[in-house]
């Protein structure tokens, strides 16, 4: 017989082994892709969920019962466990409540855990401004270290705007005059970060301030439709249906020009070109490497920035603006104080750092009115292993439970109680330390976030708010228009902010 000749395994195959085959592979591909899917599931099922686990009803949850009530979820889950789970769009949102987990989310290093991811997939940033932002954070590094520098420098400029901004948005008159308390904080602090990011004449256009005051909703507008589409279809959503492309393109109309000439001075001059502004733009244009040259890029850094800056300093100063005009007689105090430092350091940084009664309001504003329930958010960008051992898997958002630490009896007696010199009378037995400084972070201090990625623009925004109400007190007398009440803060699900809807009452100071 002849020797059975070899053939090749392929061609051995009959129609149904190969269908049988193909079968086999999809399987094996889909247990594949499933394993890291399961493997987190089963993670975060050790885990005690807030609300139900099936995928019907914790849609319904997340949308309805949790999202009206997310405060008192959050707090009454945060006093019952120390690690928690919450529903969120983009899936459960791990929560922690004590000091030892809140250790281990600001001591984890870049490469476990971020806030600039969690913010990204949060916000879908990547489809909104392109995906640069969050791979590249120069922007942040100059916020650290050049801003914080130039803050000396930069007071007679923030100093200059403010009157400017004030004088423009509260008029001096004899009779009380009723204004919308979170309207007008607004257009001054877009004004006066404005005169640092960008400079005069752009911080003094209308038109480029409202631009950026919108901004920030126009991109919670548009992560809200991101949302509701798959990946894939997630870049064609953003551009053909909303509005931030569209705003891109006129903020780069104003930005254009200036970005042109600060460029021109560059290659001529180098970076210390005569009569430079001392301008974040400037900074910018000097620091950028590669494609986040373009002025494009330039000016997706300025929106977010505005982004970060604007609706959270302005919140911070209303809410402190409802607090002290509900508590009229404090503002004597102020007063005397804000005379005092000024006439010894006159009207300085060094003045700032002597108002401790001031910075004291503004510590305690945040204390008990917040811009949420949660912070020091990161995302864990590989599984994450708290000290105790309990593991986050890969991809998941994690937060602190702030009013555990804000509202602790042993930390802040009577915690409920709105103290404007809590802070102040600690730091009058203690010396003039810096830990109860409106700025310093601890985990007992958490509205600025803690740790390495604690906010770096604090330092500007103190300055920024105590200059705002040093000057708004000593030129004004304020009121509610209902003495004593202070409008409702305003919830939706984790975020919260001061009424909108809340009027201030000004006149000329007459004592
Ligand atoms: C009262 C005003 C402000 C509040 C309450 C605030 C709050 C925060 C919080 C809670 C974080 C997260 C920190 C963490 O999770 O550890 C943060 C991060 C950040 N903030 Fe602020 N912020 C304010 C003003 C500003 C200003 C004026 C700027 C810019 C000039 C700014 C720029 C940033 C940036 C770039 C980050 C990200 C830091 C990082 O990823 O490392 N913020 N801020």
């Amino acid at each position: 017989m002849p020797p059975a000749q070899s053939i090749p395994f392929w061609q051995s195959l009959t129609v149904s082994s190969t269908k049988s085959l193909g079968i086999v592979a999809i399987i094996a591909l889909v247990v594949l892709y499933s394993l890291p899917w399961l493997h987190k599931q089963r993670l975060l099922a050790s885990i005690p969920a807030i609300g139900p686990t099936n995928p019907i009803s914790f849609y319904r949850f997340r949308t309805s019962t949790f999202h009206a009530n997310a405060r008192a979820i959050v707090e009454e889950a945060a006093r019952k466990h120390r690690i928690f789970r919450v529903p969120q769009v983009y899936g459960w949102h791990i929560v922690v409540s004590e000091k030892q987990y809140i250790d281990d989310l600001r001591k984890a290093p870049d490469d476990y855990a971020t806030f600039s991811d969690a913010m990204e997939e949060m916000m879908l940033v990547r489809y909104l401004l392109g995906p640069t932002l969050n791979k590249n954070h120069y922007t942040t590094e100059i916020i650290k270290h050049q801003l914080a520098r130039n803050l000396p420098n930069l007071f007679p400029d923030i100093r200059e705007e403010t009157l400017v901004a004030v004088e423009n948005k509260i008029p001096l008159t004899e009779d009380w005059i009723k204004l919308p308390a979170y309207g007008i904080v607004v257009q001054i602090i877009a004004q006066i970060t404005n005169r640092i990011l960008v400079g005069v004449p752009l911080c003094r256009n209308k038109d480029f301030l409202n631009l950026n005051i919108g901004f920030t909703m126009e991109v919670n507008t548009g992560k809200r439709k991101l949302q509701q589409y798959p990946d894939l279809l997630r870049p064609l959503v953003a551009k053909y249906f909303t509005s931030v492309p569209q705003r891109i393109e006129q903020a780069l109309q104003f930005l254009r020009p200036f970005i042109e000439e600060k460029e021109q001075k560059l290659k001529d001059y180098g970076k210390d070109y005569p009569d430079k502004a001392e301008t974040f733009l400037s900074w910018i244009v000097d620091e950028a490497q590669g494609e986040e040259r373009s002025p494009i890029k330039l000016t997706n850094r300025i929106l977010m920035l505005n982004f970060g800056a604007i609706h959270t300093s302005s919140s911070t100063f209303t809410h402190a603006l409802y607090e002290l005009a509900a508590r009229p007689q404090y503002i004597p105090a102020l007063r005397e104080e804000v005379e005092t430092v000024v006439k010894r350091y006159g009207w300085s940084k060094m003045a700032l750092i002597h108002m401790n009664k001031l910075d004291s309001l503004f510590k305690e504003t945040q204390r008990l009115n917040g811009h949420g329930c949660l912070s020091v958010t990161r995302m864990a960008l590989k599984e994450f292993i708290f000290s105790d051992g309990t593991r986050i898997p890969k991809g998941t958002i994690m937060s602190a439970a702030s009013a555990i630490p804000h509202l602790n009896d042993e930390v802040y007696p009577d915690p409920k109680t709105f103290d404007p010199f809590r802070f102040a009378k600690i730091r009058e037995k203690e010396g003039q330390g810096t830990s109860n400084q409106f700025v310093a972070t601890n985990n007992d201090y958490l509205a600025f976030g803690h740790g390495k990625h604690a906010c770096p623009g604090r330092f500007f925004a103190a300055n920024e708010l105590k200059l705002m109400m040093a000057h708004i007190i000593s030129t004004y007398d304020i009121k509610l228009e209902q003495d004593g009440v202070k409008p409702p803060n305003q919830w939706f699900g984790l975020s919260c902010m001061p009424n909108p809807r809340g009027s201030i009452l000004f006149r000329r100071r007459r004592d």
